[in-house]
């Protein structure tokens, strides 16, 4: 389990997390759902120590971050970090020297999946198909946790349903994921959990299953009542 922590985070003098708590499951979906510029970025570098924060804490699986915890956790950008210059081939043996847990079968895998070239160079790459690559490089990790930021942000909707039925395959199996989003809609059929953020704090936390079948309301529902009231 990811657990957070009553984390707190100020850029410059403006408070972005304001006591941000919550979990999220191994084996589960768990999507962070905020509006532009509530903070959902900055909960998954904080969580990857890619940010410092005021206050806070973050345990995985009920131990505090350190390089041993840092091995269960990949993390899929919103923007592709390699080398322009580079092929996809050239990326995943990159990753592959870089990273213990690169598992190159289900990075194969991933790219026929994708309908992927390992030829094609990073430059000259699509955004939707840039996404694609950033997932490979993501799930061919062998982690316990993966977090997503915005993998539907500006992209096709054949490609978003592309990327939506790798959740239900067995690219992700039983691992617990952490995705932010702000267009629910091409996942809200897929995620077990739901976290609402607004001004720096979780507004509710629920189980997308249960909220439906104890109050008939699906997340597209809940974020009505939240986001527009
Ligand atoms: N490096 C930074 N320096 C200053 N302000 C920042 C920095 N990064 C983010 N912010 C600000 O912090 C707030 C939260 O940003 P963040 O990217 O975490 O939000 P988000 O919910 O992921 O937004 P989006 O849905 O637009 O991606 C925003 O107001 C943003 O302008």
């Amino acid at each position: 389990m990811i657990e957070v922590r009553q984390l707190e985070k100020k850029y410059k003098r403006k408070k972005v997390l304001n006591g941000i708590s919550f979990t999220a499951n191994k084996g589960e979906i768990t999507c962070l759902i905020g509006t532009n510029g509530s903070g959902k970025t900055t909960i998954l570098k904080a969580i990857m120590n890619l940010t410092p924060l005021e206050k806070g804490e973050i345990f995985i699986d009920g131990k505090a971050l350190d390089r041993e915890t840092y091995e269960t956790i990949a993390f899929i950008p919103d923007a592709i970090t390699m080398m322009p210059s580079m092929t996809i081939q050239g990326a995943m043996e990159f990753m592959a020297e870089f990273y213990i847990s690169w598992n190159q079968e289900r990075a194969t895998e991933l790219l026929n999946f994708f309908k992927l070239s390992s030829r094609d160079k990073i430059s000259q790459l699509s955004k939707g198909n840039t996404m694609k690559v950033n997932m490979v490089l993501g799930l061919a990790l062998d982690v316990d946790y993966l977090l997503m930021d915005e993998p539907f942000s500006g992209i096709d909707i054949f490609s978003r349903e592309q990327i939506a039925s790798v959740f239900t395959s067995n690219l992700v199996e039983n691992r617990g994921v952490l995705i932010t989003t702000h267009e629910i809609s091409d996942i809200e059929h897929l995620i077990d959990k739901a976290v609402l953020i607004e001004n720096g704090k979780v507004v509710t936390e629920f189980n997308a299953e249960e909220m439906r079948e104890e109050s008939g309301k699906s997340v597209v529902d809940v974020m009505r009542e939240v986001y527009q009231p």
